[in-house]
């Protein structure tokens, strides 16, 4: 089964189709790169499979529910991480995941349970209990990744995850998305400009541009259909062919 399916997926703002007919189809348990340059319609694409905006027109279908009728039980579902994610500056990241746990109908030792493993996978101890204001980008982004996890999402959707990380956190968050993949089988769409990411972890990808999908499948199939040696080749001939 896949995990996402979106058919001719539109939405328009101000008489611009900025998400343009768009098809593609996400198999399930595998990391699942979502690439574009700034403005091509990722996070308006990822908005609708939630249900935070609704599609000017087509379909989609997110672990078989409906993103129109049915986004309240894709939520429940699924885990996101925002770009650009703001945490609340005045909590501690404890008082913030068990907030996030409340949300997801947790009990209460059933939250105190996952917060305390996930601040441990994160290695968040040393600064749980400081205001999250305080926290560097790279401590931050592990919050953020932890509320996106805390309901054990079948699917995750990270929207530029790893921009302002540095080298190591870079490299730590995407071995972190690699395992989750590997082995708890969950379905990752990750959305980002960085092609070096996509290259290191995904072998399924959509590229799009100016709201339109220039390419998705296998990456090793697209990169030998033209011929492109790595990912910026290939990006890059695509977004140059006349259209
Ligand atoms: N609510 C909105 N009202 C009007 N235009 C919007 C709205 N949301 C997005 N857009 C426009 O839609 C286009 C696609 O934006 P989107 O944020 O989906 O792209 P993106 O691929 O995520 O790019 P970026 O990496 O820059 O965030 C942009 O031109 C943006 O200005």
């Amino acid at each position: 089964m896949e995990a996402i399916r979106v058919e001719e997926l539109t939405r328009r703002y101000g008489g611009v189709d900025v998400v343009d007919h768009v098809s593609f189809r996400v198999p399930e348990g595998k990391v699942f790169g979502f690439m574009g340059h700034n403005g091509a319609g990722k996070t308006t694409t990822l908005r609708m499979l939630l249900g935070l905006c609704w599609p000017t027109s087509g379909r989609g279908e997110v672990l078989g529910c409906d993103i129109v009728r049915e986004s309240l039980a894709i939520r429940r579902l699924t885990g996101f991480l925002p770009a650009e994610y703001s945490l609340p500056r005045e909590m501690t990241a404890v008082q913030f995941l068990h907030y996030v746990a409340a949300m997801f109908d947790m009990g209460s030792g059933e939250s105190r349970r996952r917060v305390a493993e996930l601040v441990e996978l994160f290695g968040i101890g040393p600064y749980a209990n400081r205001k999250l204001a305080s926290l560097s980008t790279g401590m931050a982004q592990k919050v953020g990744l932890a509320q996106a996890v805390l309901n054990r999402p079948r699917l995750l959707l990270l929207d530029e995850p790893t921009a302002g990380l540095d080298p190591l956190g870079r490299h730590d968050f995407l071995q972190y998305i690699r395992g989750l993949a590997r082995d708890e089988g969950v379905t990752v769409l990750f959305s980002t400009h960085i092609l070096g990411d996509i290259e290191s972890i995904c072998e399924d990808v959509a590229i799009l541009h100016q709201g339109r999908l220039l390419a998705a499948g296998q990456l090793a199939a697209l990169k030998a259909e033209h011929a492109a040696a790595t990912m910026d080749d290939l990006y890059l001939q695509l977004v140059r062919r006349p259209s």
